[in-house]
């Protein structure tokens, strides 16, 4: 066809990512278009070749090849190409661009790319697109993304932490919740709002082999969040293919042995973790060998989260070398820390008197384990059950060597009548070891018939998993879990209201640790702890110092290991000798405790308090996170999202739908939307209510997807409408358009808590006059309707050349508003970045507790942060045109 002509510039209408081709061939009935963008050449037949024909006019900006741009002032035309006329922009000088010499990136804003295209996209995936971004940038600018979507009830104590503690840029502290109060849930929502806010990217997870699955799963469960499992095989295996096996997964499980391990020091050193969480951190020992390697690795990540209900099970001394872990400097002297205990008293008095919440940080700061440690205290929460204690004195018992000891142990003939007498119920029952669990198993089968379920260090992760789940069984599960010492940490047993303590340690934190795996949230029952025991034993023996002494089995007792670090010496010789503790030595026990638990009250368990949990900001916390997620913005987000995207959704309840792929899906897949279908839910009672249900917020990796999708794609980016209004004259025409501002700087920045995506809707008429304050986007999708794409093109034909003038001159007050953005934010992260290091460094003047590194990476961040945002990106993400049309 004769248009057509060597040396033309066309625009692909389908694929208008290709960029400005250029005409190489036209012979005949064929012509042939070079992309230098992908490098592609396309053969067309001419007559139905999908090409817009490219055509500046004067006032528009051009690009040449060679990368600068003119501003064009006259057109020519010789022999069917055009030659353009204008001024350089960068050097004034005159200039004449033929059309082959433009350059193939015209214009980084695909959405106006494809308005010259004559692109026009359905009115509904064009406001889904719109809405999109809105999400993005109310998401972005929330002050709990991330908090959104956890599976949890909204506790106060535990979302004030895990606000307070993910904020911060590098956080370090100890989660010293009270047993079972929820640090592993504190720990997912710091792990998952860090992550969703970019604030981290590579997390270790060390843990107790025996919870490494229980956290994989309550990860997954309750946050979304997919951890992988390592261990030695995986290791080995993975370092076949590459240099370091942990640079193969963003979220690492590990058992707490596995880091002892020198074999994988360096490469878990050098692997870029940014967050370590460890639990049960009471076991690291500082006079173990392996001290050292895990006191290197705490050093080379910059952000730790240590858990433990029982921060001194190992003693004072332990505790204030764990928490030297998190912070070197401020924690250098053991005598001085001590020493500081001593006026927890007076500091607690000082600090209650002081009402704004900075300075309580500021005095907090400067003094004793500060803001390093949050321990919640059922006291200070409430609403917890009772406990009730049975100790049941039996008998006493000596082994006969030539029989197994469970033939005539009194206890287990309690066990047996207990289990009996209780059929509707199921006990948990800890012991020591794993032989006595196996031993008692047997003992239960030959003697009752009882199937038991066991738990102990012998068995394999799975075995205990699946061994767990045969006792949680409510139809044919077993009525006892036999346990050894393992099943004492972490675990969730919280569906069982009997505790069988088969024994006792002598260390008091192990016996909390024990009772709390039934004294957790969630408990609704009250709480049967049985010690069956027997005359003259080691039972015997601790049960008074445990329960006249300082009352450990009804109440929490965060003061048993200071006790046994008192008394232990009589312990360990009374029980050597097989007598009683005297009166004399329970009576100062009792003293003690009475004292230490008032001195603490008065002092110490303040400060905690007021460092673990602020009501009225928690309050706001979960008001913002009710705000936030909005159950019906969300659904009606993501049930459109399904139907324009070929997701088929059936409606089971009114919460519940089932979703499922179709054969018309737009994209090639969505996260979490397996191949059979999955069932979701909006509400969180739902969710919480339902285990197999998926629980869709803002948070969750499908509906985060869709954004990005609709948001990073073309979805929608034009569209042409018509409206009927009969106010305004036929034929008058709006163009409304969408920008975006965002800046882009190293991930490890966080560049998202200072340089939100900021949007800015333009609507203007054929005038270039700005209304959008005076007309919403909502009022304007009322009176507009489609359009058939025939028509759509027809009208962008025409109005293809007066809207980019528009646009041109909408791009100038677009960067006016982008400039103001900009630079409030530059004052925000001057501000608050100068801030904190006023703060660090005056609390360096009080005492030498700020690690310098720290004030290096402060300033670090500020001036990365400041160079990035010397160069935001300005882009037009969606284009409507609406045309009057009554
Ligand atoms: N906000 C919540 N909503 C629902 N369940 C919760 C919530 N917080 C905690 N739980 C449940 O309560 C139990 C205790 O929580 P979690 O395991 O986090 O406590 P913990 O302090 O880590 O326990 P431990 O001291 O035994 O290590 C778990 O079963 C957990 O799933």
């Amino acid at each position: 066809m004769s248009e057509f002509r060597v040396g033309q510039r066309y625009l692909s209408e389908t694929e208008t990512e290709m960029g400005l081709g250029l005409i190489t061939q036209a012979e005949g009935r064929h012509i042939t278009v070079m992309f230098p963008a992908n490098g592609e050449v396309r053969l067309y037949a001419a007559q139905e070749a999908p090409l817009v024909r490219y055509l500046l006019q004067d006032g528009q900006q051009g690009k040449h090849a060679d990368g600068w741009t003119f501003i064009i002032e006259e057109l020519s035309e010789a022999a069917g190409i055009v030659t353009y006329h204008g001024k350089r922009e960068d050097t004034q000088e005159q200039v004449t661009v033929p059309e082959p010499q433009l350059s193939y990136q015209i214009d980084n804003n695909p959405a106006l790319t494809r308005l010259l295209a004559g692109q026009s996209e359905r009115l509904d995936m064009y406001q889904l697109r719109c809405e999109a971004n809105q999400h993005i940038a109310a998401y972005q600018n929330s002050e709990v993304a991330g908090l959104l979507g956890v599976r949890t009830q909204l506790l106060p104590h535990q979302l004030y932490i895990a606000k307070t503690v993910s904020d911060r840029y590098h956080p370090r502290v100890l989660l010293a919740d009270e047993v079972g109060l929820g640090k592993t849930i504190e720990a997912g929502m710091i792990i998952k709002r860090r992550l969703m806010t970019d604030r981290s990217q590579r997390v270790l997870v060390v843990v107790p082999e025996s919870l490494m699955h229980q956290w994989l799963i309550e990860m997954r469960r309750r946050f979304a969040l997919s951890f992988t499992l390592f261990d030695e095989e995986r290791c080995e295996q993975a370092a076949e293919d590459t240099d370091n096996p942990f640079l193969t997964e963003q979220h690492i499980i590990v058992s707490s042995d596995f880091i002892k391990e020198p074999k994988w020091q360096s490469a878990l050193s050098d692997a870029d973790f940014d967050l370590l969480v460890i639990d049960e951190a009471h076991h690291l020992q500082p006079d173990a060998d392996e001290f050292a390697q895990v006191k290197a690795l705490c050093e080379s990540i910059p952000g730790l989260l240590l858990l433990t209900a029982t921060p001194e099970q190992e003693g004072s001394e332990g505790h204030f070398l764990r928490l030297q872990l998190l912070d070197p400097d401020r924690f250098s002297d053991y005598e001085a820390f001590l020493k500081e205990q001593e006026h927890y008293k007076e500091l607690a008095e000082q600090a209650e008197s002081v009402t704004d919440d900075k300075k309580l940080d500021e005095l907090l700061d400067k003094y004793g384990t500060g803001r390093v440690m949050f321990r919640n205290r059922r006291a200070d929460i409430g609403g917890f059950p009772e406990r009730r204690f049975h100790a049941i004195e039996l008998p006493e018992f000596t082994p006969d060597e030539d029989m197994p000891w469970w033939m005539d142990d009194p206890r287990v003939d309690w066990l047996i009548s207990h289990i009996k007498e209780n059929r509707n119920s199921k006990a948990l029952l800890i012991c020591k070891t794993a032989e006595q669990v196996l031993d008692l198993s047997e003992a239960l089968r030959v003697l009752a018939g009882v199937q038991a379920a066991t738990f102990h260090e012998g068995m394999t992760l799975t075995e205990r998993d699946r061994s767990a789940a045969f006792f949680a069984s409510e139809e044919d599960g077993s009525p006892i879990l036999l346990c050894s010492e393992i099943g004492s940490e972490g675990r969730n047993f919280q569906f069982v209201s009997q505790l069988v303590l088969f024994d006792l340690p002598t260390n008091p934190d192990l016996l909390e640790q024990r009772i709390g795996r039934l004294d957790r949230i969630g408990q609704q029952n009250t709480i049967d702890i049985y010690l069956p025991y027997n005359a003259g034993s080691n039972e015997a023996i601790l049960l008074p110092w445990y329960e006249q002494g300082m009352n450990a089995f009804r109440q929490c007792n965060a003061i048993g290991r200071k006790l046994y670090d008192a008394f232990g010496n009589f312990i360990e010789t009374a029980i050597e000798k097989r007598q009683p503790l005297s009166d004399d030595i329970i009576q100062q026990t009792q003293e003690l405790s009475e004292a230490w638990r008032e001195l603490n009250k008065q002092g110490h368990d303040k400060l905690q308090a007021m460092n673990a949990c602020r009501p009225e900001q928690a309050e706001r916390i979960i008001e913002h996170i009710n705000t936030d997620s909005d159950v019906d913005t969300v659904a009606d987000f993501m049930l459109a999202f399904w139907d324009r995207f070929g997701v088929n959704n059936e409606v089971l309840d009114e919460n519940r739908w089932f979703i499922r792929a179709s054969e018309h899906m737009r994209i090639p897949g969505l996260p979490g939307l397996p191949e059979d279908g999955i069932t979701v839910t909006f509400d969180r009672v739902t969710a919480l209510n339902f285990e197999d249900v998926d629980f869709l917020s803002w948070d969750h990796p499908m509906v985060q997807a869709a954004l990005e999708f609709l948001s990073s794609d073309d979805f929608g980016s034009t569209c042409v409408a018509q409206m009927k209004n009969t106010a305004i004259p036929a034929g008058a025409w709006f163009l409304e358009l969408d920008f975006t501002n965002t800046v882009a700087a190293p991930a490890k920045t966080a560049v998202q808590e200072f340089c939100p995506q900021g949007n800015l809707r333009l609507l203007l008429d054929s005038q270039g006059r700005e209304l959008s304050d005076k007309v919403s986007r909502e009022l304007l999708d009322q009176q507009a309707s489609f359009l058939d794409k025939k028509t759509a093109r027809q009208i962008l034909k025409q109005l293809r050349g007066p809207a980019q003038d528009l646009i041109h001159g909408a791009q100038e007050q677009a960067r006016r508003w982008q400039e103001d953005l900009i630079s409030d934010q530059r004052a925000k992260i001057s501000d608050t970045l100068q801030r904190e290091l006023t703060r660090l460094e005056a609390l360096k003047d009080v005492n030498p507790s700020v690690r310098e590194s720290e004030i290096e990476a402060l300033k670090e961040r500020e001036a990365t942060l400041l160079t990035a945002i010397e160069q935001p990106q300005l882009s037009l993400t969606a284009i409507r045109i609406l045309v009057n049309n009554h």
